[in-house]
């Protein structure tokens, strides 16, 4: 669970109480192809590690590819929580894809949605999944924020790139920790920071208000995916944590206006 002695959970948290959000894995299926073993077999190596949200990315799989790589996915994380006792959910999020999660959900499953700024638009997203899962939007300023928190039911930002990455193109400058950190302090929803994040790195984002780091290759293309979580888990040991409810909006609560660069 995210450390009860850090600092305040940023507003809009409230959704996300009770989760695990220091760790963030991504998967890339390549990657996990390329390191011999499966997506769901990572997923679970992560999870052991410290993983508390998991995101099932993949560019290439065709639709009902992708709805069974999706299915593994949570039945990998539902068999390592039971085997490990974990008692609070560990969120499955699908990156882009909308009707796969229509039909996962139809199935049972539980999944979330991650969607980006040139992706399906968050309302629409909403409408289609209903109000019960996560919602992650990809932001990476000011007002991307604002037109996010406009919108309404977006549980969380995926800011990013903090560093270069060799993972995806991302037209972007890397951000850097500091600018993460200004960006936590002006979103009314949680951040998750993303981009070129590694055990090497990941301290530098510890006390940014970013409420976890997303991390793609440093798992998925690691010799240990259990050991490369277990390092950048504990290289950002210092999390906001999101077990105080004061002081906090709902997600889908009409956004207060920005303040003037300051923590609201
Ligand atoms: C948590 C998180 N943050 C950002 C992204 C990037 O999403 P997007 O901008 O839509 O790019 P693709 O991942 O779809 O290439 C993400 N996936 N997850
Ligand atoms: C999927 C993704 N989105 C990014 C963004 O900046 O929005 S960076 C990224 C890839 C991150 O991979 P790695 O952890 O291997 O650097
Ligand atoms: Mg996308």
């Amino acid at each position: 669970m995210t450390d009860p002695a850090a600092a305040p959970a940023p507003p809009g948290a409230p959704r996300l109480l009770g989760l695990d959000t220091a760790l963030y894995l991504v998967t890339d299926s390549a990657m996990c192809r390329a390191a011999g073993r499966s997506v769901a077999q990572t997923v679970a190596l992560a999870v052991e590690g410290g993983a508390g949200l998991v995101q099932v990315r993949d560019k290439h799989a065709g639709e009902a590819e992708f709805d069974e790589l999706a299915r593994s996915v949570v039945a990998a994380v539902e068999q390592t929580r039971d085997r490990l006792g974990i008692d609070h959910e560990i969120p499955v999020f699908l990156d882009d894809r909308v009707a796969s999660a229509r039909r996962l959900l139809d199935e049972g499953l539980r999944v979330h949605v991650h969607v980006g700024q040139d992706d399906e638009p968050v309302e629409r997203v909403r409408t289609a999944i209903g109000p019960e899962p996560l919602l992650g939007l990809s932001a990476s300023n000011e007002q991307e924020f604002a037109a996010g928190e406009a919108a309404g039911g977006v549980n969380l930002f995926g800011v990013g790139p903090v560093w270069a990455t060799q993972t995806k193109d991302v037209a972007r400058a890397a951000l850097g920790p500091e600018r993460i950190r200004e960006l936590a302090a002006a979103a009314r929803l949680p951040i998750v920071a993303i981009g070129g994040i590694g055990a090497g790195n990941a301290a530098e984002l510890a006390g940014s208000g970013a409420i976890g780091v997303c991390v793609v290759s440093a798992i998925c293309a690691a010799p240990d995916p259990r050991a490369a979580a277990q390092r950048i888990r504990a290289a950002f040991a210092e999390t906001p944590h999101l077990d105080d409810p004061a002081h906090l909006d709902e997600p889908s609560d009409p956004p207060a206006p920005h303040p003037a660069g300051g923590t609201p």
